[in-house]
C-alpha cells in the first residue's frame, strides 16, 4: 500500500481529485467506483471545480457505488443516490444511465443486489475504486465480521456505524438499520483501489489498518492483500502512525 501523507482535510481532497481526473484524462471511457460520506464530499468539490476549468469529461465514464440504505428512495435526501447526484453527477456532463448506485427501495433488494454484480462485471470490472473508512474499519458497509468472500449483498449496519452517520439524520432512529453493499470480494476485484481518511476519528482505524493484522474483524485489513491500494491521509489520522 502506497501511502500518500497531506496536511489536513482540503489538501486531502485536492490530491484525491487531481488522482481520480489523471486517471479519467487517460482513460476517458473508466469504469469508477464511488464512495458516499463526509470524506469524499470535498474531493467531489474539486472534481466540479476542475471540470468546470480544465473541462475534464466524464462523457464516457461508468460510475458504480458501494452501497445504499435500504428503504430509501433515490429522492430522499438520506439516499446515497442523492448524495451523488446533489454532490456530483448533476455537476458534471456524465451521463445519468452510466451511473450505478445500488437501489435501496426496490421490492426484491436481493435481486438488486445480484443485478449489481452482474452489471459490474458485464461492463468489464472496476478500474479504480474510491474508499472511505468506517471507524470500526467498514469499507462500503461491510461490517466487522463480514466475510472476505462476500459480494453485493443485504447487511445489517453495526449500532457504531449507525451513530456515526446520524449526523446526516434528523435522528438516530431513522438511521436505516440495513443497506446494500458491494462485498468485500467485489471491492478487492477492482484493478485499483484509492482509499481516502481524514481526521482525529480515523486515527485508531488507521492504525489498525497499517500496524495490525488481516482479520474479518477489521474489514479494511484485507486491501494489504490487494496489489495496488493507495492511501491519502492526512496529519490528523496519521498521527503516531510511521
Ligand atoms: N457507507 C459509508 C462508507 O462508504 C464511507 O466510506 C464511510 C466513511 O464515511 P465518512 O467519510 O463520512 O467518515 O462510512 C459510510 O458509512
Amino acid at each position: 500500500m502506497k501511502i500518500i501523507r497531506v496536511k489536513d482535510y482540503e489538501a486531502l481532497s485536492k490530491r484525491a481529485a487531481s488522482y481520480l481526473i489523471e486517471k479519467v484524462r487517460n482513460k476517458p471511457n473508466m469504469i469508477l467506483g464511488l464512495a458516499t460520506g463526509g470524506t469524499s464530499e470535498g474531493t467531489y468539490q474539486y472534481l466540479i471545480k476542475d471540470y468546470k476549468g480544465n473541462q475534464t469529461s466524464y462523457r464516457n465514464v461508468t460510475t458504480f457505488n458501494l452501497d445504499e440504505y435500504i428503504g430509501l428512495d433515490g429522492n430522499n435526501e438520506n439516499s446515497y443516490r442523492f448524495f451523488m447526484d446533489t454532490h456530483l453527477f448533476n455537476h458534471l456532463d456524465i451521463e445519468k444511465t452510466k451511473t450505478h448506485v445500488p437501489r435501496g427501495n426496490v421490492k426484491d433488494p436481493l435481486k438488486e443486489c445480484d443485478t449489481y454484480e452482474l452489471l459490474i462485471k458485464e461492463r468489464g470490472g472496476i478500474d479504480l475504486q474510491l474508499l472511505g473508512i468506517g471507524g470500526n474499519g467498514h469499507i462500503g458497509f461491510n461490517e466487522p465480521g463480514s466475510s472476505f468472500q462476500s459480494r453485493t449483498r443485504i447487511v445489517e449496519l453495526a449500532d457504531s456505524t449507525r451513530r456515526d452517520n446520524a449526523r446526516f439524520f434528523e435522528q438516530l432512529e431513522d438511521v436505516p438499520t440495513h443497506a446494500i453493499t458491494m462485498g468485500i470480494a467485489t471491492i478487492m476485484e477492482s484493478k485499483e483501489i484509492l482509499l481516502i481518511a481524514s481526521g482525529e476519528g480515523k486515527r485508531e482505524a488507521m492504525r489498525r489498518l497499517l500496524q495490525g493484522d488481516v482479520s474479518e474483524d477489521f474489514p479494511a485489513s484485507i486491501l494489504k492483500k490487494h496489489s495496488h491500494v493507495t492511501i491519502i491521509a492526512d496529519e490528523a489520522a496519521l498521527t503516531g502512525l510511521e
